[in-house]
C-alpha cells in the first residue's frame, strides 16, 4: 500500500499526460506545496527540474518523474543520517516538545538497538511527572532495556541522567538513552535543565547524539515549536514520528534544509517495531512512487 505521504496520488494526472506543458509545472508546484515542501524548496526543485528538462530536451512526463525522484534524493542525501554510537557507553539525549512521540520513540529505539544485539539502559529523567516515568519504563522494559527511575518524584533530572550513565559504565551497558522533559511553558527553565543534564553527564562520558523528536503531522508549524531545542540543545539528529498519519512527505526534506540537521530515524506507527533508519534513496522512491 502506498504511504499516506506519497506524492503518487497528487502527481498521477500529471504523469499520465502525454507531454510536459505549462499545466504540468503548475500542478507539480501545487503538489509540492500541498505536501509541505515549503515555498523555498518547492521553487528550488521546480527550477532545477525546468533546467534538466531543457537540457535533456525531453517532453516525456515519465522522464520528469524520474528527475523529480533524483532531485529529491540528491537533496536528502546532502546530510549524513548515520547515528554515531561508537563510544562505550554511547550516551543519547532524546529531546522534544511533549506529545510528539518522545516516549514511544525511546521504546522503539531501544528495541531497534536490542535487535542489533546492543545492550541498552534508559534513564527516566523526565522526573516532573510520575506518569511519564512509568510510561517510558514500560516501553523500555518491553524493548529488553534496563531502566533507571528517579529515587523520588521531582528528583533533579541531571542526577537521574548521571546515575544512568554511571550504571552503564559499571555494568558494561553499551547504549544509554536519556528521556528528558518537554514542557515548553518555561522555555529558559527547560533549556537550563537540559544544559545541566548535559554538563553533568559529560563529567562521566561524552554525549554521542542529541536527538530531537518532531511530529510529522504538525509539519512546519511543529518545527517552530521546537526552535528552542534547535538553538540551545546541540541537536545532532532528528527523529520524525507519525509519518504514517501524515500527508506531508515534503516536510522530510523541508525540515532538513531549514535546520541543517540530518534526519536519523523515522517512526511510522504505534508499535514497538515501527522505527527505521532513514535512507534517502528509499524515501525518495516511496515519495515519488
Ligand atoms: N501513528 C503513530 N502514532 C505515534 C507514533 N509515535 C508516537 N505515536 C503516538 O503519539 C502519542 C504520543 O506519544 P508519546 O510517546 O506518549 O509522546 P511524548 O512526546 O512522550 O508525550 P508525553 O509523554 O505526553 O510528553 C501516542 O498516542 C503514541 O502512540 C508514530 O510513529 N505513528
Amino acid at each position: 500500500m502506498a504511504s499516506p505521504w506519497s506524492l503518487g496520488g497528487a502527481l498521477r494526472g500529471m504523469f499520465a499526460r502525454k507531454t510536459i506543458d505549462d499545466d504540468t509545472w503548475s500542478e507539480l508546484e501545487d503538489a509540492l506545496i500541498a505536501a509541505d515542501f515549503g515555498p523555498d524548496v518547492t521553487d528550488a526543485i521546480v527550477e532545477q527540474l525546468r533546467a534538466n528538462v531543457a537540457r535533456f530536451k525531453t517532453t516525456d512526463p515519465k522522464d520528469l518523474q524520474r528527475m523529480l525522484r533524483e532531485v529529491i534524493e540528491e537533496r536528502l542525501e546532502r546530510l549524513d543520517p548515520t547515528l554515531t554510537l561508537t563510544n562505550r557507553p554511547a550516551v543519547v539525549l532524546v529531546v522534544g516538545v511533549n506529545g510528539v512521540g518522545k516516549t514511544t520513540t525511546i521504546g522503539k529505539f531501544a528495541k531497534f538497538l536490542t535487535n542489533y544485539g546492543r545492550s541498552v539502559i534508559v534513564g527516566a529523567a523526565d522526573t516532573f511527572r510520575a506518569a511519564a516515568v512509568e510510561q517510558v519504563a514500560t516501553w523500555a522494559e518491553r524493548a529488553g532495556a534496563q531502566v533507571v527511575r528517579p529515587e523520588h518524584p521531582g528528583q533533579d533530572p541531571a542526577s537521574v541522567a548521571f546515575q544512568t550513565v554511571e550504571r552503564a559504565q559499571r555494568d558494561g551497558i553499551e547504549i544509554v538513552l536519556i528521556d528528558t522533559a518537554g514542557r515548553l511553558q518555561t522555555k529558559s527553565g527547560l533549556m537550563d535543565e537540559l544544559s545541566k543534564v548535559r554538563r553533568v553527564v559529560e563529567k562521566l562520558a561524552p554525549i554521542a547524539e542529541v536527538l530531537l523528536v518532531l511530529d510529522a503531522t504538525t509539519g512546519q508549524n511543529g518545527l517552530a515549536q521546537a526552535e528552542a531545542f534547535i538553538e540551545h540543545a546541540g541537536v545532532t539528529g532528528l527523529v520524525l514520528t507519525k509519518l504514517d498519519g501524515s500527508a506531508k512527505g515534503g516536510f522530510v526534506l523541508a525540515v532538513q534544509e531549514r535546520t541543517g540537521i540530518p534526519i536519523k530515524l523515522i517512526g511510522q506507527g504505534e508499535s514497538i517495531g515501527d522505527l527505521t533508519g532513514f535512507t534517502a534513496r528509499v524515501f525518495a522512491a516511496q515519495l515519488v512512487a
